[in-house]
């Protein structure tokens, strides 16, 4: 069990007038034996944060621990595991999903071992034994999903990165991905960060929830405080726009969701103060005397306090707020 942790960490992409910050100065942990669910629009940020932890982004400022230690390649390779959306694009079209998997065993196991091994992992990702001589294209979309589960576990990480991996899925069967996930996180001990575009999908799984905006945390908590009582009101907008409990985890956005139709502000050009304040319903759109949004930046910087939001008004009810304005 172990604990992953971004520290103020930054990442650029490009140089000049065409940088991008897909991540700015994030601070969130990872404690051990936990699933951290890490929600917000496409291209908030989630993905590049998750992909520098591995390697796959380039780190401009901060840092990555393990255990809080600074985390170097080698380290990072076999510890932390990254499982993507499209297990296609990780699985060799060539190779039984068998083969695959064993490949990723660690090579100090003998033969012997290393099929007991096997089995192990087909076991704890609930595929058939059997299943071992198909290739990927003989499998559906979640059983493939399983296999890039159990090639990640084969490598014996501490702390799963999972990005999306229930997106590309039918509903019908993202249900069982994420029960797996819950199962494996249990059994385990594993600690797993767990990226999703949808609210009723992180809600299912995640201990902890951070909400992501314009490469930036928003807000972060324990899962049930940030679910019942959000504090930001870009949360509490992502909340009214997902279905709700019950019903199906499909996507669904209400159309009178204003704030959310809009496209989110580019990264190239963060608006001043709030970068959420020209889409937000507590906001100088609605509330002109709220100037402050504008003008002043409400980044909670590297604060680790248990539930943090980076919204000026987040200390009040802001609903409330609303409704006795004028
Ligand atoms: N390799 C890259 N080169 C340049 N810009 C990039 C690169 N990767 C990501 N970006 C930019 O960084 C920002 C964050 O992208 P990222 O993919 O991390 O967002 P996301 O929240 O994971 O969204 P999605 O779910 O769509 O992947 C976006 O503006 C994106 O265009």
């Amino acid at each position: 069990m172990r604990e992953l942790e971004f520290r103020d960490l930054t990442v650029r992409f490009g140089t000049g007038p065409a940088a991008v910050t897909a991540v700015d100065g994030v601070s969130l942990k990872v404690p051990a034996g936990s699933i951290v669910g890490l929600v917000g629009e496409s291209g908030s940020g989630k993905s590049t944060l998750a992909k520098a932890a591995v390697g796959l982004a380039p780190m401009a400022g901060g840092q990555v621990l393990l255990d809080g230690a600074v985390l170097d390649r080698s380290r990072t390779r076999r510890k932390l595991q990254m499982v993507f959306q499209d297990p296609y694009s990780s699985l060799d079209p060539r190779m039984t999903i068998g083969d695959s998997i064993a490949e990723a065993i660690p090579e100090r196991r003998s033969r012997k071992e290393r099929r007991a091994e096997l089995a192990r992992l087909l076991e704890l990702v609930d595929l058939d034994p059997a299943r071992a001589s198909s290739l990927p294209s003989g499998l559906s979309g979640g059983q493939r999903q399983r296999v890039a589960l159990a090639r990640a576990l084969a490598a014996e990480p501490e702390v799963i990165l999972a990005d999306e991996i229930t997106s590309a899925l039918d509903v019908s069967v993202q249900g069982a991905v994420l029960n797996l996930v819950r199962d494996l996180q249990r059994r385990l001990g594993l600690s797993i960060l767990f990226i999703s575009h949808n609210l009723a999908v992180v809600r299912y799984v995640s201990d902890i929830i951070a909400v992501m905006y314009l490469g930036r945390i928003v807000e972060a908590g324990p899962a049930s405080d940030v679910l019942n009582a959000p504090r930001h009101p870009y949360t509490r907008t992502l909340l009214d726009a997902a279905p709700r409990i019950g019903t199906s985890l499909d996507d669904a956005v209400p159309a009178d969701n204003a704030a959310l139709d809009q496209d989110p502000p580019s990264p190239h050009e963060p608006p001043p103060g709030c970068a959420f304040h020209r889409r937000c319903p507590y906001g100088p759109l609605i509330l002109p005397s709220r100037t402050i949004c504008a003008d002043e930046d409400p980044h909670t910087g590297a604060q680790m306090r248990p539930h943090r939001a980076a919204c000026h008004f987040a200390g009040q009810d802001i609903l409330a707020t609303h409704l006795e304005a004028p």
